[in-house]
């Protein structure tokens, strides 16, 4: 690159930044002398350059084209092999082919059609990687290359499977401890629904150390292209251990899945949670939302007691495993301005539910058919599995996901915490609207208020949760 920089045009001395575009841009690189118009050129040299420089992925619109065959495939015949290049030696026959492995955009985006199928070159890469299989199964039918692991897809009732792909996955330290934030892509919605999983064991690189099953996405530890490096495996979060400067190591499709567990651990706990802005950002004190997923990460988090099989013995304790499948589904799926709509209804005196019904919405819309699809993914809850433990008192809830193929081994109560610490003797501020610094959020304390006791009222007496109520 040196040389290159050396060969500005009139010599002068140009800061790194424009040097380098020069010289990527200048007029002789690297074939015949002005056969490039530049920006007009049909193979764009600037383009051309932030291709080489970025690797095939450049943006959301070039994405799965390439220049053929020098970016993806530098070692294929007659690819150009930028580091050997002499400025002498140069092939001024040989032509840069542009080719798409993009479908027109026709078929990627039919009009209209935006949310009945995300179809869009976004996921387009992955699609190969996919396969339909019924639910629960998992199929061994590839179609672009023998790496892809099966997909995960969930049979629906139009017939149509839904598919999920992990895109990618980070660790975030949170008060509870370290969870793994999973964000997917799916073919029902054009919504980023999120897995939030907390399996702190897998932070070990020491595999031995694992006692449980590790919580992993097959999409996400499945290869993606033939082309696909590991830095770019990395950087989706498809490792194992903990990623660091000197720690990389990139994960294979069922690299953690073999392992021996240990016997009796009990199926994960599993929350299915939908978005509510008021009460997970806000703090909200019109819902329970934030201090349930606040609740669910840290029974999730607390580590569990494996009885001994000897009297002798104590108890051994592994860490907490479970995961939260966070769906973006704000308002029970009406959305936020409907939501906030209600809330003003409520004010004027109805509950949530006729507030809802009201706005001519049902009281409830959400659908779980991609919840479901993630748990399989995440190899959790199939008919042949040991099945999850539940966090919910929603019987709708239960009931669509027994309906969806879920596996639930137990359902575990969601108590409001001002209940219980009612029950327990514990005092806390009654109807006096006062609360704890970050009460309702992640990390909060229980919370209290005339706008919750009804809300939680209404739940109980209007929609069947399964809670006994508070006299
Ligand atoms: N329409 C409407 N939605 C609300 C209201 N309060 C909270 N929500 C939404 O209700 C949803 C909360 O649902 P979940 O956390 O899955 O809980 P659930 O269905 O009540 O059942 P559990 O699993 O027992 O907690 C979120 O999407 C909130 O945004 C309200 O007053 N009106």
């Amino acid at each position: 690159m040196t040389s290159l920089l050396a060969r500005t045009p009139d010599g002068l001395h140009l800061d790194p930044d424009v040097a380098l575009l020069e010289a990527l841009t200048f007029p002789t690189f690297p074939v015949k002398k002005d056969s490039f118009r530049r920006r007009y050129s049909e193979l764009d040299p600037l383009l051309l350059a932030a291709a080489v420089a970025s690797g095939p992925n450049v943006t959301r619109n070039h994405y799965a084209h390439d220049f053929h065959p020098g970016v993806a495939l530098p070692k294929a015949e007659g690819a150009w092999d930028r580091s050997k290049w002499d400025g002498e030696r140069v092939n001024h026959t040989k032509k840069f082919v542009y080719t798409s492995r993009q479908a027109p955009r026709s078929v990627r985006a039919p009009e209209g059609k935006e949310n009945e199928g995300l179809d869009s070159d976004l996921t387009r890469p992955l699609e190969s990687a996919l396969v339909n299989i019924p639910t629960g199964k998992r199929g061994q039918t590839l179609t672009h290359t023998s790496a892809i692991p099966s997909p995960l897809v969930t049979q629906q009732s139009s017939n149509t499977p839904t598919k999920v792909t992990c895109m990618a996955r980070t660790r975030v330290p949170t008060p509870h401890g370290t969870v793994f934030l999973h964000l997917y892509h799916n073919n029902r919605d054009s919504k980023e629904h999120l897995a939030i999983v907390v399996d702190p064991a897998q932070l070990s690189h020491d595999v031995s150390s694992i006692s449980a099953p590790p919580i992993r996405s097959s999409s996400l530890d499945a290869v993606w292209s033939d082309s696909e490096t590991e830095s770019e495996r990395l950087t989706r979060g498809a490792y194992v251990g903990r990623l660091s400067p000197t720690s990389h190591i990139a994960s294979s499709p069922g690299s953690l899945g073999n392992l021996r567990t240990v016997d009796a651990i009990p199926p994960p706990l599993v929350r299915i949670h939908s978005e509510c802005f008021t009460g997970e950002t806000i703090g909200s004190m019109r819902c329970d939302c934030g201090e349930q997923l606040d609740e669910a990460i840290r029974l999730m988090s607390q580590p569990i007691s494996i009885p001994s099989t000897r009297h002798s013995e104590s108890p051994t304790h592994i860490p907490g495993r479970g995961v939260v499948i966070y769906m973006r589904q704000e308002g029970r799926g009406i959305g936020l301005l409907s939501k906030i709509r209600a809330y003003n209804l409520q004010d004027l005196g109805h509950d949530t539910v006729t507030a809802n019904l009201m706005l001519g919405h049902g009281a409830d819309e959400r659908g779980y058919e991609v919840a479901i699809a993630i748990l399989q993914d995440l190899d959790l809850g199939s008919s042949t599995g040991e099945g999850v433990r539940l966090l919910t008192n929603n019987p709708d809830k239960v009931r669509a996901m027994e309906k969806e193929g879920l596996k639930i081994a137990e359902r575990v109560p969601m108590i409001p915490r001002s209940w219980k610490k009612k029950d327990e003797g514990e005092g806390i501020a009654i109807d006096t609207g006062e609360r704890k610094v970050g009460a309702t959020m992640v990390g909060g304390d229980a919370v209290h208020g005339e706008d919750l006791e009804k809300y939680l009222r209404t739940k109980v007496l209007r929609m069947g949760h399964m809670l006994q109520l508070n006299p």
